[in-house]
């Protein structure tokens, strides 16, 4: 059995009296890592929102991190363990099934990276899911080669399968989009104080407006349980490339530079100078895009239709599998019970149920922790979960002795 480093605590006051924080909040878990304590918790005003602390060890000194990502919801206490030195899986109570996993990443290599921007103590939250979860699609390509049109095409046929990250933007919006829905139209000077909070995931200058994907973004349409769509540049395709968010790349590219030309010019929508700076910029992203070794899949938009087809079939949509599932629970069939305890052993987490009632059989589940992937700033991948039935082993031991 391994060392449980973090479980329920009563009361902050009975763990360091030292006179720093005396005040008891109630289902409050404490995560030595290093030396640091990470004091995950419910307030005391019947919320039970979660909240992380830090007590440093060494100064002597409390904090409150920067805390990136969405945060799990209300929770009636937790149970809190290590992994691997840098990231504190919380098991929530009285949840449902696909709702019990959390990760508060501590030390991981996106923590690392946004502490080194931001200056400041950072943890960023990420959501359990099963093994197999869809990653999130990113399509890429010049403008005006079909993108938008491509994946709205997708978004009609499989309304229940695909979520659209709603990018940000200081571009004017255009006729006929609306906010919250294409974009979320913002000023510059909010967008630069957001990508310096570590809101986004990327960002990058475009054509000479501001484009990012909030965090945000991504989870909302994670937690819609659908699969995410990122219309983003080739820059932001590098930078998701190098972010722990594991996804799809596909590029998409016109059958001509004289056709790319004539459909940004029929769209309408930006000025003849607009036209020419975006026509410059496809170059280079013509150029990067086919060679940099960046996208998993090249599609040539020549024919809307054939390439659609084509489009779909990559994603397993032509009807050859079954990949419109979206389901991401991945302990379907597995009610936790309002009480339980955890404990660690190699890869694996044990969850003791304490309040079993008579005569049910599953008293002890495993969380196979072995093979975790992804994580912030988008979900943690690779969890298994399953029951083993106490009550019938007992039994058939009995039977055997
Ligand atoms: N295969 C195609 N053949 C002809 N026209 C097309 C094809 N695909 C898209 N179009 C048209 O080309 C124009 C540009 O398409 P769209 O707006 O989808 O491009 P985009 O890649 O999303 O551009 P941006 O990056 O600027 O948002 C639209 O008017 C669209 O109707
Ligand atoms: N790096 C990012 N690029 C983005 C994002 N959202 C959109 N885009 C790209 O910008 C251009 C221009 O878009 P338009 O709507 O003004 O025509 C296009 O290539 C988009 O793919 C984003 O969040 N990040």
């Amino acid at each position: 059995m391994g060392e449980i480093q973090g479980d329920f605590i009563d009361g902050l006051q009975e763990i360091f009296p030292v006179g720093l924080d005396t005040k008891s909040r109630g289902y409050e878990s404490s995560t030595v890592v290093g030396d640091k304590i990470y004091v995950i918790g419910g307030s005391d005003d019947g919320t039970f929102s979660i909240g992380v602390r830090i007590f440093n060890k060494s100064t002597g000194k409390w904090g409150v991190p920067t805390a990136l990502g969405t945060k799990p919801a209300q929770c009636k206490g937790h149970s809190a363990v290590l992994l691997n030195s840098d990231r504190i899986l919380i098991l929530k109570r009285d949840s449902t099934p696909d709702d019990c996993t959390w990760f508060l990443e501590v030390d991981t290599p996106f923590v690392r990276e946004k502490k080194k921007i931001l200056e400041t103590e950072v943890v960023a939250w990420s959501k359990g899911v099963k093994a197999h979860a869809p990653k999130p699609i990113v399509i890429s390509g010049p403008s005006g080669v079909g993108k938008g049109t491509l994946i709205s095409k997708l978004m009609k046929e499989f309304p229940s399968t695909f979520g659209f990250s709603v990018s940000h933007t200081t571009r004017a919006p255009r006729e006929k989009e609306k906010d919250g829905v294409h974009y979320h139209f913002t000023e510059r000077s909010l967008m630069e104080k957001e990508i310096r909070d570590g809101k986004f995931l990327e960002s990058a200058s475009v054509h000479g407006n501001l484009y990012g994907t909030s965090i945000e973004a991504v989870e909302v349409v994670s937690d819609a349980g659908k699969r995410c769509i990122l219309d983003i540049d080739v820059q932001g395709a590098r930078s998701v490339r190098a972010s722990s968010l594991e996804a799809i790349f596909i590029f998409i590219c016109p059958p001509s530079f004289e056709e790319l030309e004539k459909r940004l010019r029929a769209r309408g929508t930006e000025t003849e100078e607009q036209v020419q700076k975006r026509l410059r910029n496809a170059k280079s992203e013509l150029e990067e895009g086919k060679s940099s070794g960046l996208f998993d899949h090249i599609l040539v938009n020549d024919d809307l239709d054939k390439c659609y087809e084509s489009l779909k079939k990559l994603l397993g949509l032509d009807g050859s599998t079954d990949s419109t599932t979206t389901d991401e629970s991945f302990v379907k069939n597995v009610e936790l019970p309002n009480g339980h305890s955890i404990s660690e052993t190699n890869q694996n987490i044990l969850i003791h149920c304490a309040t079993t009632d008579l005569g049910k059989a599953n008293e002890l589940f495993v969380l196979d922790v072995s093979s975790l992937k992804g994580g912030a700033p988008g979900r943690t991948r690779g969890l298994n979960m399953y029951a083993i039935d106490t009550f019938a082993d007992a039994l058939e031991e009995q039977e055997e002795d």
